[in-house]
């Protein structure tokens, strides 16, 4: 007793002393991390991670991360065992099928809450085997055969767009175009998942605030995905979840009512009408055939993942398209002479369909390079060193248990592949340059090819990716085809805050209908 109390009273005597010998301990394990610690980075992110949730918190990390990729080469380290790489022979390995690879708690921190708990979804599961078991019952849903078949659902809301926009071109009034390719982006998503729009083109808003609300869970979940840890103190703490309820997402509450009014009609209707093939009709076939995996929490779960995953992603890549066209008068004139002529030859109709859109070589150029120059994910596709480690080409070994990851945005700037005007919005890159050969064109675009991650790699790459191709490569051509459209201030840029997803802001256009 006598020990414990003199044990308790040198603490209480010395007890900043003890807090600054234990902080100087943490700062110089970190700071020392076995491997990581020969990368160079800033010093703070070498002593604690606080340093990357600040970065990220001030909403621009991938320029940040850019500078210190250009003075440090193709390896920097953004935490006490996090290392930035720019390499992208890394990426087969990183990336690589069965490399062992896997997902870090960045991603938990995305499992959204229904009734309290975390939604392991295909974009956020750590788990591998669970990955691949809940993977291959849905894959055929998304592949390119399946594609044509969900062409008419976007062909509706192609119209819903343009009813819309007719409003502003009649009114001559100025167009946030920014926030209706949102609704388009969401509105499809929502078509295709539950033949059932969110209803935020006809409403012409944000409906039960789920765009805010999957904002929100953005802003919080890329910051706090810096620090996974953080999560459990302030979301999926379990006293808080116990004395507040189990919350649910907006998001989780739409899909589990169209879920709810599917089960009721399918028994309104059993032998009537078949239900249309839309996503959640094919996620509930699944069901049939893969009865152990595919639970009701399954099917729900997949088509969360749907929402989450394919709504605000597709928003940005077309704004980008958009943008970047607009900007730069060359391109647009260039643009419109391929969709204009494609159109008076009658190889295209409005809507354009798939197929039409695949033979419009310089419109391909520009979704390329709009999608290099602009990647709708802007930080780390972060992994997990597996057991063996990794030994960086020109670089430190890296022992298991670092993190590892690419950001899209830096090695889609890496002048070595892309040029030297990486920088630049450049279409014709994609392009067969005048007196380059065939096979030199092939072998460069190839590279460029392998070193874009638009929509990830490898096994845990972007299931969604025709789904979002096929909204992008009919709604951009029909677009420029209907409407002429120029910015309202040529001069003024975007806004942009990095959150995971790199959202822009304030894109005012006028347009007016074509003749
Ligand atoms: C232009 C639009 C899109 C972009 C840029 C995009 C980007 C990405 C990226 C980069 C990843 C990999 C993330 C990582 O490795 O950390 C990913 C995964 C994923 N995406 Fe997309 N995505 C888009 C559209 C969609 C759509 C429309 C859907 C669904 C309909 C979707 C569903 C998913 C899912 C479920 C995953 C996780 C796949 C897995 O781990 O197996 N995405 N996406």
């Amino acid at each position: 007793m006598a020990v414990f109390a003199s044990v308790v009273d040198f603490v209480s005597q010395n007890f900043l002393a003890l807090v600054g010998i234990g902080l100087i301990y943490h700062f110089t394990r970190n700071y020392l991390t076995p491997g990581v610690s020969s990368v160079p980075g800033p010093f703070l992110a070498k002593l604690s991670n606080v340093w990357r949730l600040v970065d990220v918190a001030r909403g621009r990390p991938e320029v940040t991360l850019h500078k210190l990729h250009q003075t440090h080469g193709d390896y920097v380290r953004l935490g006490p065992n996090v290392v930035s790489v720019r390499n992208p022979e890394v990426a087969k390995t990183i990336y690589g099928i069965n490399k062992g690879y896997q997902k870090t708690s960045f991603y938990r921190v995305q499992q959204q809450l229904a009734k309290g708990k975390p939604t392991q979804t295909l974009f956020t599961t750590l788990d591998e085997d669970f990955h691949a078991a809940i993977k291959r019952p849905v894959s055929s849903a998304f592949s390119m055969s399946t594609l044509t078949e969900f062409e008419p659902f976007v062909d509706n809301i192609i119209h819903l767009l343009f009813s819309r926009l007719d409003e502003f071109a009649a009114g001559q009034k100025i167009c946030d175009i920014g926030i209706w390719l949102q609704y388009y982006a969401f509105d499809v998503i929502g078509e295709l998942t539950f033949s059932k729009t969110l209803g935020f083109l006809e409403q012409g808003k944000d409906i039960d605030g789920i765009i805010a609300s999957l904002e929100k869970t953005l802003d919080y979940a890329g910051t706090i995905g810096q620090m996974p840890w953080l999560d459990y103190v302030f979301v999926k703490n379990p006293l808080k979840q116990l004395l507040q309820g189990g919350s649910t997402t907006a998001v989780a509450r739409f899909a589990r009512a169209r879920m709810n009014e599917r089960v009721s009609t399918t028994n309104e209707k059993k032998s009537t009408a078949a239900a249309p093939r839309d996503f959640l009709t094919r996620f509930t076939e699944a069901k049939s055939a893969y009865p152990d995996v595919v639970t009701d929490a399954q099917v729900f779960s997949y088509t969360i993942s749907n929402m989450n995953a394919g709504s605000d992603t597709t928003a940005i890549s077309l704004r980008a398209i958009l943008y970047y066209t607009l900007k730069s008068p060359r391109v647009m004139r260039k643009l419109q002479q391929e969709l204009q002529g494609a159109l008076s030859a009658g190889s295209v109709t409005l809507p354009v369909s798939w197929k039409q859109s695949q033979e419009l070589p310089y419109l391909d150029a520009v979704i390329k390079e709009a999608l290099r120059l602009h990647p709708a994910v802007g930080l780390l596709l972060e992994r997990i060193v597996p057991n063996g480690g990794l030994q960086l080409p020109r670089g430190p070994f890296l022992p298991a248990g670092t993190i590892v990851g690419i950001n899209p945005w830096i090695i889609h700037r890496q002048q070595a592949i892309f040029g030297t005007d990486a920088e630049s919005f450049v279409p014709e890159r994609w392009l067969r340059g005048d007196g380059e050969e065939e096979d030199e064109f092939q072998a460069r675009r190839q590279n460029m090819v392998r070193a874009t991650l638009t929509f990830g790699a490898g096994p845990r790459t972007c299931i969604g990716k025709n789904i979002s191709l096929l909204e992008i490569y009919k709604l951009i051509p029909s677009l420029f085809l209907t409407y002429d459209i120029e910015l309202e201030n040529p001069d003024a840029e975007w806004e942009i805050v990095n959150a995971w997803f790199v959202r822009q802001k304030n894109i005012d256009i006028r347009l007016r209908r074509r003749s």
